[in-house]
């Protein structure tokens, strides 16, 4: 079935009085009945977006329009819109049902109407028993119902929701998480979710989608941007324990490619699709992304598998898993180069002085030979790889040693000090260039191939 676009955002701005940009150009549509969570660190711009969409402040640029219509200043009440935050925001003097029905006092609804609309957003919520208490007799999880309650009383078409759960105990968290999201599913209220926690996002959303500094990373359901990450900014932010960040330099010679992590490479299988994608990169620096469940622990190298060696740092027993955090010798990327750094409360930072060239520029860097032997010779290894780092890359102080983690059954748990050997999936092998954007191994064989044929 063909979805209604509810909402669409176009070209959308906000930069406040001051010049903080808040939301950068953003592009984005939600469907009829979805569930969108916007999620990103604090500062990333959610709750102006929210508030947008809401009506309730005006763009710098660009428009929102729900099911066609413009959502602009002047309807701040938008009538099909409901909103709901995290401070819950009820009336301490009112009880529950006079909280729940309070949007509906200016409304031309007579008493047995608005009592019976009270009853059934009380009875969706699962609080009906406690519609003569005081919000102040209510926990903190009683409370954000009432909110949602009162939220749906006048049977919202769009539902925006700022961080509804941050304050209510972590205990209760999950069970809300569950509720709202199929609350929202049953009434077929199209929702926004704002949240910088990612088990939320990724148990309620139908999709996901990821801002840093204002600009819109990647949208998708959650196993995408998960599996499938657009930027270094997302395979970061999402999952759990946090992907490894190691710089890496690519080399390749005679069919084979390396990707050198400095005291050991990843030498990649000759002939392989994603060998060959590789090899155009020739002397790049990358940044490669690490989750545990792209490693497993094997007893020794085997030919055809690409391993790596760790020594065993941490070992966190959780029960039913233990994560193992091993140092592989490599070096963690920095968040200057792997755009991971937060913004300045208040203001967005310059664009990094490493920021990358213009592709055209790119190419033409690659022609140009850098200072090196040929082939390189292991005195020519750096910590960050076969090659030196270019000029002015490489910040004062040392950087940590690269950690990764990966996932064993609690009974086989090393010790700290052993040393393991470890299988990298290639499939979730995940390459990020010096902007922090997805090197997309196919696409660059495709592109590789067009050029051939130019
Ligand atoms: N009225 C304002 N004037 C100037 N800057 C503002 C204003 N409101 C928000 N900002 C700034 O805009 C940026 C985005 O703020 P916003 O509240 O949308 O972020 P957020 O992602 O919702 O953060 P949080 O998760 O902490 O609520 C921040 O840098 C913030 O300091």
């Amino acid at each position: 079935m063909v979805r209604v676009v509810a909402i669409a955002i176009e070209g959308l701005t906000k930069i406040f009085d001051d010049g903080t940009v808040a939301v950068d150009n953003l592009d984005l549509t939600v469907a009829s009945g979805e569930f969108m969570v916007l999620l990103g660190p604090t500062g990333c711009g959610k709750s102006t977006l929210l508030r947008l969409v809401a009506g309730l402040d005006a763009p710098t640029r660009g428009r929102v329009t729900i099911d066609g219509e413009p959502v602009d200043e002047n309807t701040p009440r938008h009538h099909r819109i409901a909103m709901v935050f995290h401070d819950y925001a009820l009336y301490p003097h009112l009880t529950v049902a006079q909280n729940i029905g309070f949007p509906l006092r200016a409304g031309a609804h007579d008493p047995p109407e608005v009592a019976q609309r009270i009853a059934e957003s009380a009875r969706h919520l699962g609080i009906a028993d406690l519609l003569n208490r005081l919000p102040a007799h209510l926990s903190g999880g009683q409370r954000q119902k009432v909110a949602m309650a009162r939220a749906i009383v006048r049977r919202p078409e769009v539902l925006l929701l700022d961080e509804p759960l941050s304050n209510v105990d972590a205990g209760v968290r999950a069970e809300l998480r569950a509720e709202i999201a199929d609350l929202a599913d049953r009434l077929e209220v199209t929702t926004l979710y704002v949240t910088h926690d990612q088990a939320e996002a990724m148990t309620m959303a139908d999709r996901v989608a990821v801002l840093r500094k204002g600009v819109l990373q990647q949208a998708g359901p959650p196993e995408v941007v998960y599996a499938d990450p657009e930027t270094v900014f997302v395979a970061a932010f999402i999952g759990v324990p946090r992907p490894a960040l190691l710089e890496a330099a690519i080399y390749a010679d005679a069919g084979s490619v390396v990707l050198d992590l400095g005291e050991q490479a990843l030498t990649l299988p000759p002939d392989d699709p994603r060998t060959a994608g590789l090899a155009a990169r020739h002397t790049e620096r990358v940044t490669v992304a690490l989750r545990a469940d792209a490693l497993s622990v094997v007893d020794a190298p085997t030919p055809g598998t690409v391993t790596l060696r760790g020594e065993v740092r941490r070992v966190e027993n959780l029960g039913h898993e233990a994560i193992v955090h091993l140092d592989t010798g490599g070096v963690g990327t920095s968040d200057a180069f792997s755009h991971l750094e937060l913004p300045e409360p208040g203001r967005l930072p310059a664009p990094p002085p490493d920021a990358p060239p213009p592709p055209l520029m790119q190419r033409l860097a690659r022609l140009i030979p850098h200072q090196r032997t040929e082939p390189p010779a292991p005195t020519a290894r750096t910590p960050y790889g076969f090659y030196p780092v270019y000029d002015g890359e490489l910040p004062g102080e040392p950087l940590p040693a690269g950690e990764v983690a990966v996932r064993v059954p609690v009974a086989h748990r090393p010790r700290p000090g052993d040393t393991l050997t470890l299988a990298v999936d290639l499939d979730r092998l995940l390459l990020f260039d010096r902007a922090g954007d997805r090197i997309r191994i196919d696409e660059h064989r495709i592109e590789e191939g067009l050029d051939n044929y130019s």
